[in-house]
């Protein structure tokens, strides 16, 4: 085979220190993120942290006020050109979480209307329409108005309407969040099938932490415009680099202890946790114990706090128990099924080391 050192595997999304004011206001700060073709990429964080506004701009709804975003090496948006290619020109499709289907138009009528505007030919337009309505498994509703089917039926034709023409890339905001829990079980199995299909490269906003770590080949977690941190779903779980990643990722949550130094020891209150070393020269500290790291009773040996019961939660042959200290709530796991009354007195057990140390302020410390 001819070596071609000059031909670049391309990312097929590169977003470049990107920035959104709106005033005086940044909703986006200096975003940099690459992923290569068929990556599944799911920007999560809580309400307000900038993802819509992310994921508009990716779709070419609005202009960055700095900073750059390229498709496969085009670049599609920035802050001196504006938005260079518009939305059927940067080859995306965008699924919102209201359908927003065409009341007037049957189903078949919704799907092919993109087709219709990128210059289909009619006879290619119904061989697409028949196969995206068998994909999507809606076939039976092609005549129906979207006043005549169901929620769940609805976002299956804006999928179908979406992937129709093709689009490299899928921009997905909040599909799932109108439908009931189960279905939106059964869509977020669809949706992996449909982006594993069709080989595009989707992004994919959710404030849901459950959906991004199912979902995702790369996950952005926003935290008011930055990205906090960037990585694989299990990169984060493992190694979260602040206390925001780690309490917004992962089920059931993980405990932060806030520490100080007594003597060799990290203490939380009281209560002698873990080697001061592991806090280098900082003098407070936040120690995270995942709920498997906490046992419910005392333990021969492990340090041990009385706590106020407060619910349990069966999960797999175990029980996911919650107490407080406090203010401080903590998760922890008891073997088999465990009940008490609310603001009973229990102990927990510190069974392990703790899994990160992170400074007071949230940074974490290696
Ligand atoms: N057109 C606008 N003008 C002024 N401020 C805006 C505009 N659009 C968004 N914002 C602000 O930017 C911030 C980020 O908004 P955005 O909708 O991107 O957040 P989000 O993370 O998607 O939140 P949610 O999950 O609640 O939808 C918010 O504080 C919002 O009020």
């Amino acid at each position: 085979m001819m070596n071609a050192p000059h031909v670049q595997a391309q990312d097929a999304i590169r977003i470049s220190n990107l920035v959104k004011r709106f005033g005086e206001f940044t909703a986006v700060r200096d975003v940099n993120i690459s992923v290569p073709r068929g990556a599944f990429l799911v920007l999560v964080g809580p309400s307000g942290c900038g993802k819509s506004t992310l994921l508009r701009m990716l779709a070419g709804l609005e202009a960055p006020s700095s900073g750059s975003i390229s498709f496969e090496g085009r670049v599609v948006s920035s802050g001196e050109a504006g938005v260079v290619a518009d939305a059927g020109a940067r080859d995306a499709g965008l699924v919102f979480q209201s359908y927003a289907l065409w009341p007037h138009m049957t189903v078949s009528g919704n799907i092919a209307w993109p087709l219709k505007v990128a210059g289909w030919s009619k006879a290619k337009r119904e061989d697409r329409i028949e196969e995206v309505l068998n994909f999507l498994g809606i076939f039976a509703l092609r005549d129906r108005y979207p006043a005549e089917i169901s929620g769940g039926q609805q976002q299956r034709v804006a999928i179908a309407r979406t992937i129709a023409p093709r689009p490299r890339i899928l921009l997905f905001d909040e599909p799932l969040s109108n439908l009931d829990a189960k279905l939106r079980i059964e869509m977020r199995s669809e949706l992996m099938r449909i982006h594993r299909a069709t080989g595009a490269t989707s992004v994919y906003v959710t404030h849901d932490q459950v959906e991004a770590m199912t979902m995702a080949s790369h996950v952005a977690v926003l935290n008011n415009g930055a990205v906090e941190q960037f990585g694989s779903p299990i990169d984060l779980l493992r190694y979260p680099h602040t206390t925001f990643v780690a309490s917004f990722l992962g089920t059931p949550p993980a405990n932060l202890l806030p520490v100080s130094r007594k003597g060799d020891m990290l203490a939380f209150g009281d209560l002698p946790l873990a080697p001061a070393a592991l806090a280098g020269a900082h003098g407070e500290a936040q120690l995270l114990y995942r709920a498997q790291d906490i046992a419910v009773g005392a333990v021969e040996g492990k340090p041990k706090l009385v706590a106020s019961f407060a619910e349990a939660a069966p999960i797999a042959g175990q029980t996911m128990v919650t107490a407080t200290v406090g203010d401080l709530r903590i998760t922890a796991m008891a073997e088999g099924y465990f009940t008490a009354a609310p603001g009973d007195r229990i102990e927990l057990a510190f069974v392990r080391e703790p899994d990160a140390v992170f400074t007071a302020e949230g940074q974490r410390i290696d």
